[in-house]
């Protein structure tokens, strides 16, 4: 059964989750707020700022008037940005009041919301009234853009507090290269999503000083430690931690050059200041501010993140790098487990 989708936000990943649904026969709206963008998209089918080398099918349409994008759209997909979801929210809002349109709701987006400390689906919980939506589900694991364009083998979850809308949306995704999971553990996968992020920039960062596997491989461990104790302090699943949203996004974002947080951390080791790396991507690096909604967090939940908060103070401090590794490893010794 085919499905009407928009699909909000059409940078790396929107694009190559458009191309995913539209290649399983659907009918879809990709949505950018980038006229010059939609312009060049649809005359020349490329994305190439965000999607190099790669022409998309000619069946997927982008729109630049967001009403409509999503009119008499069935599913509507957000994949902008984290900190600029609650405003896209709430122009969506408004179109579906006025339609009187009631739809289900999905995000592929990794980030907590800054000062609100809020998930991503609580963002459009609160933004778009329930007369106006069904279910709301996320969706995210290890996926790079670049490797799914091309068809590489990528397994990602879906989660939505009913296993039975989770049901409708992996039955959307699912072809011969993208698979998809499914999970309840909204809670888990967002919050495990989000923050890897932080550890992905630690882990550029140490490449970037010259450290090697040894240390990669601890920081990674322990930060998806501490990523579990503070998603179970909100009630998440400690499962959803070594599945696809947690260890899998971990395993991506940490080892490869495709990740945005990864070179962004990389060039930090390597002595650039933030603003120099913020510039030159072009991209969202979502970690950045989601270090400093989870440090946050953290303290006001009095939950132990030595890690998160290690890099928060070389993002937002200015700490020395050297330094702050050599506080993380001259700190009291303790349990694994505890
Ligand atoms: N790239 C990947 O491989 C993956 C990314 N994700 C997640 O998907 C989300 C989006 O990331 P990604 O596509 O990579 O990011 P990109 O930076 O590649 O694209 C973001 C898109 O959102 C647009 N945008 C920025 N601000 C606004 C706004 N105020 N209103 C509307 N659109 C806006 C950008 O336009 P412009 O650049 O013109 O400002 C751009 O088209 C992130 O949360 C990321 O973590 C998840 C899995 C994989
Ligand atoms: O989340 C991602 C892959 O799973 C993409 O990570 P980056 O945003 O660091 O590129």
């Amino acid at each position: 059964m085919t499905s009407k989708i928009a699909v909000l936000g059409a940078g790396s990943w929107g694009s190559v989750l458009a191309s995913v649904l539209d290649e399983n026969g659907h009918d879809v709206r990709l949505w950018s707020y980038n006229k010059e963008q939609v312009d060049l998209f649809n005359s020349t089918h490329t994305n190439p700022h965000y999607i190099k080398d790669h022409t998309f099918s000619k069946t997927l349409v982008a729109y630049n008037d967001l009403a409509e994008a999503i009119d008499g759209a069935e599913y509507i997909l957000f994949v902008v940005p984290t900190q600029v979801t609650r405003s896209v929210a709430k122009q969506v809002a408004e179109i579906l009041e006025k339609n009187n349109q009631k739809v289900d709701l999905i995000h592929a987006s990794k980030g907590i919301e800054e000062g609100t400390y809020m998930r991503l689906s609580e963002v459009l919980a609160e933004e778009i009234k329930p007369a106006n939506r069904n279910s709301i589900s996320v969706i995210s694991g290890p996926s790079h853009a670049e490797d799914a364009i091309r068809k590489d083998i990528t397994l990602v979850t879906v989660a939505s507090r009913n296993l039975g809308d989770a049901e409708r949306v992996q039955h959307l995704f699912m072809n011969s290269y993208f698979r998809v999971y499914t999970s309840d553990d909204v809670i888990g996968v967002e919050i495990g999503a989000a923050l890897k992020n932080i550890i992905a920039i630690g882990a550029g960062a140490l490449n970037g000083l010259g450290y090697k596997d040894n240390a990669k491989a601890a920081l990674m461990t322990r930060g998806l430690a501490e990523i579990s104790r503070l998603g179970t302090s909100f009630g998440a699943n400690p499962l959803t931690f070594i599945g696809l949203s947690g260890v899998g996004d971990i395993i991506v974002t940490g080892t490869s050059t495709n990740s945005r947080n990864w070179r962004a951390g990389n060039e930090l080791g390597q002595g650039k200041s933030l603003d120099e790396v913020i510039d030159n991507m072009g991209m969202v690096i979502e970690g950045i501010a989601t270090t400093k909604a989870a440090y946050e967090l953290s303290k006001k939940r009095g939950v132990d993140m030595p890690i998160t908060s290690a890099i928060y103070h070389v993002l937002y401090d200015n700490a020395d790098i050297k330094e702050t590794i050599n506080q993380l490893m001259t700190r009291e010794g303790r349990s694994e487990l505890s």
